[in-house]
């Protein structure tokens, strides 16, 4: 579904993919780790098209999206969310989640209203529909992310730290709404210092270190490896 073939980007001396190659197929469930600044953030805009590539190629669906700008990628089918929030303040719950209907998936009239409610229902906001989304706490914020990037109607879905901040049943109920999504196909990819949270939900873990791949495969494999411990954990030791 997704493939980067050797991206490469810096900000001046700083390297943030190094000839940086991965793939996720359809359905699949990938969490994203790494030590801070190990250029997680930076791969999401690269995928969704905040960033452009100094060299590589990203390909979704079988096609080069590389060129192609943020709105036509979503349009595609590549959804995200941002680690700050970022809804629209003085807006409400629902018409926040109605413009990600309208704009990303392309829903008009009624059919638009509707699938913006189901939303709302799936992400456990429907009683805050008619709040001002600048009124929301934390949680709420997060849930609210979450809905505007599912109402987008993804077929990857990007999910930066949605569990940072909040208390363990909080994260729970979270990746409640991430399982659901699962549920239906979507393919996950979810940057997340919270591990039990994503331990739980995915089933292939990748870890990033100044750009580059130091880890692949099933969850437990990769956090027991030598290089992830050296590079995350600051701890050598492990298989
Ligand atoms: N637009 C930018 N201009 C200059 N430097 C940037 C820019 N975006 C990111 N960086 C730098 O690139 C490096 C990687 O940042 P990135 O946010 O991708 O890391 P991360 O792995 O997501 O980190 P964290 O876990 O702290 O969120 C950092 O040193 C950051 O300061």
């Amino acid at each position: 579904m997704l493939e980067l073939d050797r991206i490469s980007k810096r900000f001046g001396q700083v390297v943030v993919a190094d000839e940086l190659s991965l793939q996720v197929g359809a359905g699949d469930a990938v969490g994203l780790v790494g030590p801070n600044g190990a250029g997680k953030t930076s791969l999401f805009g690269l995928v969704s098209g905040d960033l452009s590539p100094d060299s590589g190629e990203v390909r979704f669906l079988g096609r080069s999206v590389t060129r192609l700008d943020t709105a036509g990628r979503c349009r595609l089918g590549i959804g995200r969310t941002y680690q700050v929030p970022r809804p629209f303040p003085e807006l409400t719950v629902l018409e926040n989640v109605l413009v990600a209907a309208q704009q990303g998936a392309g829903e008009r009239g009624r059919a638009a209203v509707a699938a913006a409610r189901a939303v709302l229902d799936r992400a456990g906001l429907a009683p805050l529909a008619a709040r001002r989304a600048r009124q929301l706490g934390l949680l709420q914020r997060k849930r609210l992310e979450l809905a505007r990037a599912l109402a987008t109607r993804p077929a990857l879905l990007l999910l930066d730290e949605v569990a940072g901040g909040l208390t363990d049943p909080e994260v729970a109920e979270l990746v409640d709404i991430v399982r659901a999504a699962r549920a239906d196909g979507l393919a996950v990819l979810w940057i997340e210092h919270v591990v039990r949270a994503l331990t739980s939900t995915v089933d292939r873990l990748v870890c990033l270190a100044g750009g580059r791949v130091v880890g692949d495969g099933r969850p437990e494999d990769v956090l027991a490896s030598r290089a992830v411990r050296e590079v995350f954990l600051g701890t050598p030791g492990g298989a």
